[in-house]
């Protein structure tokens, strides 16, 4: 089974022993998994299994006060400088401002990461090329498609070069033409970059054989690994019918916060 680690023992992601609640409501419950530099992994969950809460940790939007977070090696609670400056993000809701012109919205960002005005233009340029919207640099926000607005903040969340990219519901409100060239142009990031993308959806058919999955449902870790190894160690013939027997099966998450 592959370890999640790269060759100098670094996971791109590692998530040890994290729990989180909300009052008395526990939503994650006690979840280990690293994935590896450079690869593609589906973090596979129906509504309200914990994909949020998860990715609000590891984003720092939320403390982790029990278990910890490393980002290619930096823990999220102890250096979030060093931690969040790998990590991109593409939240499930929308976050382009719609009053401002594609160009203002990632230069926009790219001051905040500190990149100089020169650099940023390249950068710029090259990711626009790259999620093939060179042609609307000079339009409002407001005037794309969802799904134009979302190739836009995958080339916001990649300005400032992160290895590690996460995505929260990338495709939710997409059509099926729209979701599938998100998905391929992510993929080639993975092969072309060497990035690291951690992909949340509940929506079996973007998961693909060659990808690893870490399966969670209502806050438990039920599965990790490859698409086959999971396929095999539940007895199932597709990722899809393992995905269907692990969703239904595991207990609730506890209700008592962890000690
Ligand atoms: N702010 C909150 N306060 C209380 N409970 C919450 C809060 N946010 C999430 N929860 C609960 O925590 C659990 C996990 O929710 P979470 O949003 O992380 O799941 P999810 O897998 O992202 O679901 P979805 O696909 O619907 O976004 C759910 O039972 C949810 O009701």
């Amino acid at each position: 089974m592959r370890t999640g680690r790269g060759a100098d023992g670094v996971a791109a992601l590692d998530v040890a022993a994290v729990s989180h609640s909300y009052g008395p409501k526990r939503a994650l419950n006690d979840v280990s998994f690293s994935i590896a530099p450079a690869t593609f992994t589906v973090l596979l969950g129906l509504n309200g299994a914990g994909k949020t809460t998860l990715f609000s940790l590891i984003t720092h939007l939320y403390d982790t006060r029990h278990g910890s977070i490393r980002i290619f090696g930096h823990e999220v609670g102890r250096s979030p400088g060093e931690a969040l400056r790998r990590l991109g993000i593409v939240f499930q809701a929308r976050t382009l401002d719609l009053d401002l012109t594609v160009y203002q919205n990632l230069s926009y960002h790219a001051s905040l990461h500190g990149l100089g005005s020169t650099e940023a233009r390249r950068r710029i340029d090259a990711l626009l090329a790259q999620v093939e919207m060179s042609d609307r640099l000079r339009d409002k926000a407001r005037s794309l498609s969802g799904g134009q607005m979302r190739r836009i903040e995958i080339a916001r969340a990649l300005l400032h070069r992160p290895p590690l990219l996460l995505l929260d519901e990338a495709t939710v409100g997409l059509d099926v033409q729209s979701r599938a060239g998100i998905l391929a142009s992510i993929r080639k990031l993975v092969e072309t970059e060497g990035i690291s993308v951690f992909w949340a959806t509940h929506l079996i058919d973007e998961v693909d054989d060659g990808d690893h999955v870490v399966v969670l449902s209502q806050g438990n870790l039920v599965a990790k690994g490859s698409v086959a190894e999971v396929v095999r160690t539940t007895g199932t013939k597709s990722i899809g019918e393992a995905f269907s027997k692990l969703s239904h099966k595991a207990p609730a998450a506890g209700a008592e916060e962890p000690s």
